[in-house]
């Protein structure tokens, strides 16, 4: 493995080659940044050096700022981790060289990495370089002098879409833009960039320092408009994410006051967001879904994943088909299974639906739209089961069924094969009970729409091998998805968290709180939706289905609300039919139906839970907690059981599994910065007035008394023991 280290060559041409890497992303590690400046003095020192390039190692440029180091800022409160980057290495030193910089850049050169070849003079790229801003993904924004440079070498209107979309583009689009002066073949790049820099160095070409420009930027006006109408479109798009105008604000200095002035504000800024939550929050997530591929004993020993080039998927339907739209669309040959041909009609017509909609939005061309759908083949029967590496059984949540087709396809298939199952809450021990494979059966939870939804989580028992894991990670990766491995149990990591959230809400409901507002108060947290109109979306069976399976497991904390019952015997079912708590009409978003209130009057009486029959009285906040907190109390259930590996598992499957908003880390990070104690504090309180529902768990009683974050390893929590 190569090192951390900046090297400098001088060639005979008086060139100053000056190289960086930290593999695998060269991220600008402290290390680095302090070795780039020593290089570059160097090279300016030196009399037999007439120009510099500046190059990263093993075909990537730089993935910007080392967010290990972000992450340290946080957890210490210490800005000065972070250097003199902006004005030392890259105005003084970069910029205002005596002697021309070229930057060459290959692979991607995206935040930190992008902003010190906007330092330099010219910049040569490789064909397909992702050239980008994403800072504000970090809840930060750039900060190497990015919100100055980029609009006046691209421009404001294509600066203002790359940073607050965070849209990388590639090398291509930059040179037609002017970000980038010449497209050249990755053998050629440094040769190209060593005669540019001379050619500059000989005044054969020009010297642009990009920070002085102004011919891009238009009139003031113009930027003022241009500017404001950004402003106004993050304010809806972004609601809680003050970086977006941070962003913008700091973009309008630099263009009132002048290039130098802007990147002293943009440093400041930067730090300052830095520490706030938003960026704590999307930080974490960032190393959390990392971190998420090393799992010990699976990851470490040695293991190679195998290749899986078939898989059979049992089951055309919603989730059946999102899983074989998902496998196809990434070259895997996908066999689809059903019962008759009715189903598998509709089935192999809701894949096409899916990838020709992908086409639709413009995110796939026709050619490979129908490549991946004659990677399809529908069969009534097991004959291909044959020869597929992996099953992935997608059928109703019904276990003699599914030991019946486990106890078939482990007949029919061959012995290597990965025998997985969608299930979202069944024992894998249940499913597989009438096999002997039991170290090739695992699970493999998609999430709803699985070809849209970036969550994977695999479900092992004490029994799946290692190398079956491993299989099925690498089979998530290829298609996509973060995949998370969690232990066994009813409902697994994800479901099983999240049961209380819609209990919860129903709590509330039952307690005289308004439905729509805890949707209202609930999406102002940040979630895309509340709870009530989740329940809409996924229809009513689901509701009542899911709720059945964990009142059986977990009756000392279920709370049962008739109201779904109620709703269904009133012929609402939702989205579906076009009524619920919401109406939905065609081309108008969902309106809240007055006529539900009736039937949430009956369910009220039904449960009888209002102190004294009156409605409670609560602030948003409250009803925000009253719905979150038994999320996070089931969360460190699943914590103490060793469910998962690390609680950050936690955070990443809660993001992308339950749209948690990432800037507030995941369920675990934010319980945390919430304060566990006042977590438990509320919990017991309430769990006084309103039952068990509420109860805290002793994982959090525990963590509470002894001021021990919920994150913290489970190793440090003895009376623990692990199920992974
Ligand atoms: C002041 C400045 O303006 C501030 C900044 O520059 S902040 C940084 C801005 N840059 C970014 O946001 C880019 C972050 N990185 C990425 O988006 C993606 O990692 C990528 C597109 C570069 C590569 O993606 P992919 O190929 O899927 O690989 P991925 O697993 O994400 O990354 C590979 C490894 O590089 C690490 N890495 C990538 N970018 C990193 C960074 N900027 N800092 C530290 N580590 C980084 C990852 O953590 C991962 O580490 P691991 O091997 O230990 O798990």
């Amino acid at each position: 493995m190569a090192e951390v280290k900046v090297t400098l060559e001088v060639g005979n041409d008086g060139v100053a080659i000056i190289t960086f890497s930290n593999p695998p992303a060269n991220a600008l590690a402290v290390q680095i940044i302090a070795g780039l400046k020593e290089k570059f003095d160097e090279a300016i020192k030196r009399n037999d050096v007439k120009a510099i390039v500046l190059t990263g190692r093993g075909g990537k440029f730089s993935a910007g700022f080392d967010i290990n180091v972000l992450e340290k800022v946080q957890e210490t409160g210490n800005i000065s981790l972070i250097p003199d980057v902006s004005v030392d290495l890259v105005v003084n030193t970069i910029e205002d060289c005596k002697k021309p910089v070229v930057a060459a850049v290959e692979g991607l050169a995206l935040g930190g990495g992008l902003e010190l070849a906007l330092g330099s003079h010219a910049r040569i790229a490789a064909p397909r370089t992702q050239l980008g801003l994403p800072e504000l993904t970090l809840g930060t924004i750039p900060g190497f002098g990015g919100t100055q440079r980029l609009p006046r070498l691209v421009g404001l209107s294509k600066a203002v879409e790359m940073m607050l979309l965070s849209k990388p583009i590639m090398s291509e689009e930059g040179e037609k833009l002017g970000l980038i002066d010449a497209v050249v073949a990755s053998e050629e790049l440094l040769k190209v960039s060593r005669l540019w820099a001379l050619d500059i160095a000989n005044r054969h070409k020009p010297w642009i320092r990009s920070l002085h420009k102004t011919d891009k930027l238009g009139s003031l006006s113009e930027a003022y408009e241009a500017l404001n109408a950004a402003t106004q479109q993050a304010r809806k798009t972004a609601p809680n994410m003050p970086q977006h105008k941070a962003c913008l604000d700091v973009m309008r200095d630099g263009i009132v006051h002048g290039g130098y002035t802007g990147v002293l504000k943009e440093a400041k800024v930067f730090k300052e967001l830095v520490l706030s939550d938003t960026s704590k929050g999307l930080v974490h997530s960032f190393l959390a879904q990392r971190v998420t591929s090393k799992v010990p004993n699976v990851t470490d020993v040695g293991l190679k994943p195998r290749h899986v080039k078939k898989v059979a998927v049992i089951g055309g339907g919603l989730m059946g088909s999102g899983i074989a739209t998902a496998l196809i669309l990434s070259n895997i040959y996908v066999v689809l299974k059903e019962v008759n041909s009715e189903f598998l009609l509709k089935g192999i017509r809701t894949i096409e639906a899916n990838v020709r909609g992908l086409v639709t939005k413009g995110k796939l061309t026709q050619e490979k739209a129908e490549k991946s759908l004659s990677l399809l083949k529908g069969v009534l029967d097991y004959s291909d089961f044959k020869e597929v590496d992996m099953v992935i059984e997608a059928v109703i949540e019904n276990v003699p069924l599914k030991q019946k087709i486990f106890g078939e396809i482990e007949k029919v298939c061959p012995a290597h094969c990965i025998l997985a199952t969608n299930t979202s809450t069944i024992d894998l021990n249940l499913v597989g009970e009438k096999t002997s494979s039991r170290d090739r059966i695992i699970g493999a939870h998609f999430f709803s729409p699985a070809h849209v939804m970036p969550l994977l989580e695999i479900v092992r028992t004490e029994k799946t091998s290692a190398q079956v894991i491993l299989d099925l990670m690498a089979v998530g990766k290829i298609i996509k998805k973060v995949p998370v491995v969690v232990g066994n149990c009813t409902g697994f990591a994800v479901n099983r968290t999240f049961f209380p959230y819609s209990q919860g809400a129903h709590v509330l409901v039952n307690l005289g709180v308004d439905v729509f507002r805890i949707d209202r108060a609930i999406s102002s947290f940040g979630l895309p939706m509340g709870p009530f109109q989740l329940q809409d979306l996924a229809g009513y069976g689901v509701a009542l289905a899911t709720g059945k399976e964990f009142a059986n497991a977990f009756p000392d904390r279920t709370f049962n609300s008739p109201l779904v019952e109620l709703l269904v015997k009133s012929g609402r079912n939702g989205k579906n039919n076009g009524k619920g708590y919401y109406i939905y009409e065609k081309g108008s978003k969902p309106k809240p139906d007055p006529s539900v209130v009736p039937i949430i009057e009956e369910s009220r009486q039904l449960t009888n839970i209002m102190p004294g029959g009156k409605s409670i009285s609560v602030t948003d906040q409250e009803i925000v907690e009253m719905i979150l907190f038994p999320v996070v109390n089931e969360a460190c259930r699943v914590l103490g059981e060793g469910i998962v590996v690390r609680a950050s598992d936690l955070d990443t499957a809660s993001v992308l599994g339950m749209s948690f908003p990432s800037y507030r880390g995941g369920i675990v990070f934010w319980a945390d910065a919430t304060g566990p104690n006042h977590v438990y504090k509320s919990l017991k309180k309430w769990s006084e007035l309103y039952g068990n529902f509420y109860t805290p768990s002793r994982f959090l009683e525990e963590r509470a008394r002894r001021g021990i974050p919920l994150s913290a390893p489970i190793s440090s929590f003895p009376a623990s023991k692990s199920r992974l």
